[in-house]
């Protein structure tokens, strides 16, 4: 049986994550080695040319389940028909921006395309939003969304759950696919929680194998929160492989499911759980089937993350009153 494409827009096409992402996507890695897509790729008019040349290149590759590319510099022609939206391209913080006018500057990109999400995607929408703030992006589309059932808009800690399963791999001497169950908490930013409380290693508590919680505060935690600029810091650029892969990765579990036993991290529109303040959108444990996830319940938590995940809810919640300030949301 021949399956119907699956309409997948990209936003930023033309930029380094874009460059990373799109064959992935083309070559079968994002829904699976038997799923036909067709890309959309929405740029600003002047990155429409670059945006082309990429095209040129996955032309070239002949994926075979590549069915077409249509590039767009009008939101409402590259999201119409999509059931999947990657929203990569957002404003950087550039030199001298205080944080309200960049989230000005990007309320600017990611309202517009809410509200043509809301116009023209397709019923069954998946909205990823990757560009920062990224929970605060996602935030703000899924506001000019209001027909968009409000759970399909979510915002990428895939990277960051990656990367700390990584060092956790990396400390213990494990193997990164014997980690399971680790807990990204709050927002994509220096104030997430990495959890490894309820995270095992081959079976065994993360926690009690590892067995030292200053190595925890003082190493674990700050080197996967500020993994990005360390980043930034050795490349020149921010990270743009790992970042493509993450949204490969959160878009593939999203879409066909986490492993019995295990989960993953999505940022998410939060419905009150753990003390997490309803409808910001935050990073939580969840579990995934049959394209919808739920929030693993019934964790206990401790003091040492109560702290935390409280610092980087606060976070989320001035982000969202500095939104609502500007009439964003
Ligand atoms: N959530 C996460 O874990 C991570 C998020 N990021 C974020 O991802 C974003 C993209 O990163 P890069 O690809 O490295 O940046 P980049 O600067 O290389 O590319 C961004 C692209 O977006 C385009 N763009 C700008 N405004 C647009 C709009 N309104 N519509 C469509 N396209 C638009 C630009 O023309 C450019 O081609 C940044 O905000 C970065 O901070 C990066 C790494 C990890
Ligand atoms: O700060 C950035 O632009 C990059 C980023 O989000 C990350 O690598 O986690």
């Amino acid at each position: 049986m021949t399956r119907t494409p699956v309409n997948v827009t990209v936003t930023g096409a033309a930029g380094q994550i874009g460059y990373a992402l799109l064959f992935r996507i083309a070559s079968g890695h994002l829904l699976g080695a038997d799923v036909p897509v067709k890309l959309r790729l929405l740029e600003i008019p002047q990155g429409m040319k670059a945006a082309e040349g990429t095209a040129m290149e996955l032309d070239d590759c002949a994926f075979p389940l590549l069915k077409g590319i249509d590039i767009f510099d009008d939101p409402n022609k590259g999201f119409e028909g999509a059931n999947v939206a990657l929203l990569v391209g957002a404003r950087p913080r550039t030199k001298g921006m205080e944080r309200g006018d960049l989230l000005s500057a990007n309320g600017g990109i990611f309202k517009p395309q809410g509200a043509a999400i809301n116009a023209h995607a397709a019923d069954d929408i998946k909205v990823l939003v990757v560009g920062n703030p990224a929970n605060t992006n996602a935030l703000i589309a899924q506001a000019a969304a209001p027909d968009v059932p409000a759970e399909r808009f979510t915002a990428m800690t895939r990277l960051d759950h990656n990367r700390a399963i990584s060092q956790l791999a990396a400390k213990t001497g494990a193997a990164v696919s014997d980690i399971k169950r680790l807990t990204i908490w709050g927002n994509h930013s220096a104030t997430q929680y990495p959890d490894i409380f309820h995270a095992e290693i081959a079976g065994k508590n993360a926690a009690e194998v590892v067995s030292d919680e200053q190595w925890l505060a003082d190493t674990f935690i700050p080197t996967v929160a500020k993994r990005g600029a360390a980043i930034i810091e050795a490349r020149g650029a921010s990270s743009a492989a790992s970042a493509a892969n993450a949204a490969i990765d959160h878009v593939h579990t999203w879409v066909n499911g986490t492993a019995a036993g295990d989960w993953t991290s999505m940022g998410i529109p939060s419905d009150g759980s753990y003390g997490v303040p309803e409808g910001i959108i935050s990073s939580f444990p969840v579990t995934t089937k049959d394209g919808k996830y739920e929030i693993v319940q019934g964790l206990d938590i401790n003091e040492f993350s109560r702290a935390r995940i409280d610092a980087s809810v606060a976070e989320l919640v001035e982000e969202r009153d500095a939104v609502r300030e500007l009439g964003l949301i």
